[in-house]
């Protein structure tokens, strides 16, 4: 029996009484409430304060030194397809710059433009590492690529190989024929399904497929189709298995377990690509045994991408790259033109067909610069401006890497005051800086004019706008896939006329795997537009 006594003033009526021994039960259970009670106040303290420290608005200035930031969350495993908007929510919450760990790993999230300075320009160096999945470090034999690579020497090699030899303007150049060839196969194929569903996406795919694998190994006499669909397919596996959402990327304890068969399901893939791959190295190498020092495909101006690769040979040692390294500069080139194109022209189309006055504006640029009895050549491509302002708008809306390619940090360092340790992933949110209204006037308007105004481009020194990202690390595809996005856009649009199926509405549902594409595909509908078929052969 316990004797505890109404308080000092209460009168004892039976109500109180009741609720009174309902609530104190024993002196042990009042001592427990006690307990819970002050935890659950300083926890209530801590949370607060530890609000106040992360908001951006009315946040307290930050003392001196670096600080450590507060982790707001433990996200358990998720499905990555929304990470970029539930980050960008949480940037609400948390401010600029807050820290969350997915699994048993820290993710830093930076979400403006003064942050991201501090992350891609001024410590681009210690940023410069990518934070490796295991998918990734699959399909790149260890990460011995560009887009993967931690190894700077290597990354820089190829680096330069790739931006200063393949991509070169004098090799775009010599590759120009096979875009004009490609894209007028794709208006006469689209011409043979007028009145019926398109899938835009696909017929990209296809045709950068196409393209590439021509500029990388067809100068002359490789001609084969049934090459390319073969590639077409394993570059999609390999981007499907790309983005998804590993388990034993965020709990490595899991990883020999491969619970959920992403890396043996890559390596398989990788494996395929790798026969494609020396199928048409090993052909080249022996061609090149046969023929003499004139042939063409030797000749300066006229080399493809491999016989570039094949010819290099280290300025300081004259070493040759090792088939390692040639395999990796297919693989990138392959993987970083495809998939990113193809999604970025869907959302182009989509944005251009939601607006008809937009339609019309580039359509009608586009009889201005070319004319309805003519084709679109490289040489208008330059000339359209009011399409490249609208790339750019869609650019900026709907970047297809939100959140960049993660890095890390190689060192501890500090970023806004804060420290960020080594070997954590920082996601740099373009998505979110390209759409806040601190950044752009009225963000979420698909308005094209604000780049006929303001002539910004995507080569990394603007970070306001970067879908191409910044820093060392920038895109290296920029010129063609600039030169792509422009061409077949301007082709669809000169050639036809496009419309939704009947019923259809406009459905601009983002899913995000490794890059940000539409939920459900863009179907739409061509019509003849120019008044001569034989435009359209
Ligand atoms: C719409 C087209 C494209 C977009 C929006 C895009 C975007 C990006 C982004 C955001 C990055 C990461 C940059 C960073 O971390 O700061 C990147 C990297 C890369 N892109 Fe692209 N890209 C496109 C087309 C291409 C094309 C056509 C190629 C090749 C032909 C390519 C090859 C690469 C490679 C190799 C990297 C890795 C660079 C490195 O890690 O050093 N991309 N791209």
């Amino acid at each position: 029996m316990h004797d505890y006594g109404p308080p000092m003033g209460y009168k004892c009526t039976h109500e109180l009484a009741a609720l009174y021994s309902s609530l104190i039960i024993c002196k042990d259970t009042q001592l427990t409430m006690l307990v819970v009670t002050t935890l659950i106040l300083i926890l209530a303290i801590l949370w607060y304060k530890f609000k106040l420290s992360n908001s951006s608005n009315g946040a307290p200035p930050l003392p001196p030194g670096p600080r450590s930031l507060p982790i707001v969350g433990y996200l358990p495993f998720i499905s990555p397809n929304h990470l970029h908007t539930q980050l960008t929510d949480m940037a609400r919450t948390y401010g600029p710059i807050f820290k969350f760990k997915l699994g048993s790993k820290l993710h830093i999230v930076i979400s403006t433009p003064e942050l991201a300075k501090e992350v891609v320009r001024d410590q681009d160096e210690t940023f410069s590492n990518r934070e490796q999945t295991i998918a990734g470090l699959v399909v790149s034999n260890g990460g011995q690529d560009i887009a993967f690579s931690n190894n700077p020497p290597t990354w820089r090699k190829l680096r330069k190989i790739f931006a200063y030899e393949m991509l070169s303007n004098k090799n775009l150049e010599a590759s120009r024929f096979y875009r004009m060839e490609e894209v007028r196969k794709t208006v006469t194929n689209v011409f043979e399904k007028i009145g019926t569903n398109v899938n835009i996406r696909e017929i990209v795919f296809a045709t950068e497929t196409r393209v590439l694998t021509r500029t990388i190994w067809e100068s002359k006499g490789v001609k084969d189709e049934n090459l390319a669909d073969e590639i077409d397919m394993v570059s999609s596996n390999i981007f499907n298995l790309l983005g998804k959402g590993n388990m034993s990327d965020f709990f490595p304890i899991l990883a020999p377990f491969d619970l959920q068969g992403i890396a043996r399901d890559m390596e398989k893939q990788r494996d395929k690509l790798d026969q494609l791959f020396t199928r048409i190295i090993e052909d080249r190498i022996q061609s090149n045994l046969k023929k003499s020092q004139e042939d063409e495909v030797s000749q300066e101006g006229k080399k493809d991408f491999l016989q570039v690769i094949l010819d290099y040979k280290d300025e300081k040692e004259a070493t040759p790259l090792s088939m390692t390294q040639i395999k990796a500069l297919l693989l990138d080139i392959l993987l970083g033109g495809t998939e990113t194109t193809a999604s970025t022209t869907e959302w182009i189309m989509s944005n251009i067909m939601q607006n008809p006055n937009i339609m019309k504006r580039v359509q009608k640029e586009l009889v201005e610069i070319v004319g309805t009895n003519n084709i679109v050549e490289e040489s208008h491509l330059s000339k359209l401006q009011y399409l490249d302002a609208t790339i750019k708008e869609t650019l900026r809306l709907y970047p297809v890497s939100p959140l960049l390619l993660p890095r890390s940090p190689k060192k501890t360092s500090v970023v806004g005051g804060y420290t960020i340790p080594k070997g954590c992933t920082i996601f740099v949110n373009v998505w979110a800086i390209q759409r806040d209204p601190r950044n752009w006037d009225d963000p979420l308007e698909f308005n094209p004019e604000r780049f006929l105004t303001n002539k910004c481009d995507y080569k990394g020194n603007n970070l306001l706008f970067f879908p191409f990202g910044s820093g060392r690390r920038l895109c290296p595809g920029i010129p063609l896939a600039e030169k792509m996005l422009t061409f077949i856009m301007a082709s669809l649009l000169h050639s036809f006329d496009w419309s939704l199926p009947k019923g259809e509405k406009h459905d601009f549902t983002e899913e995000f795997h490794i890059t940000m594409k539409k939920r459900n595909p863009l179907i739409a509908i061509p019509s003849q537009r120019l008044p001569d078929v034989s435009l359209y052969m």
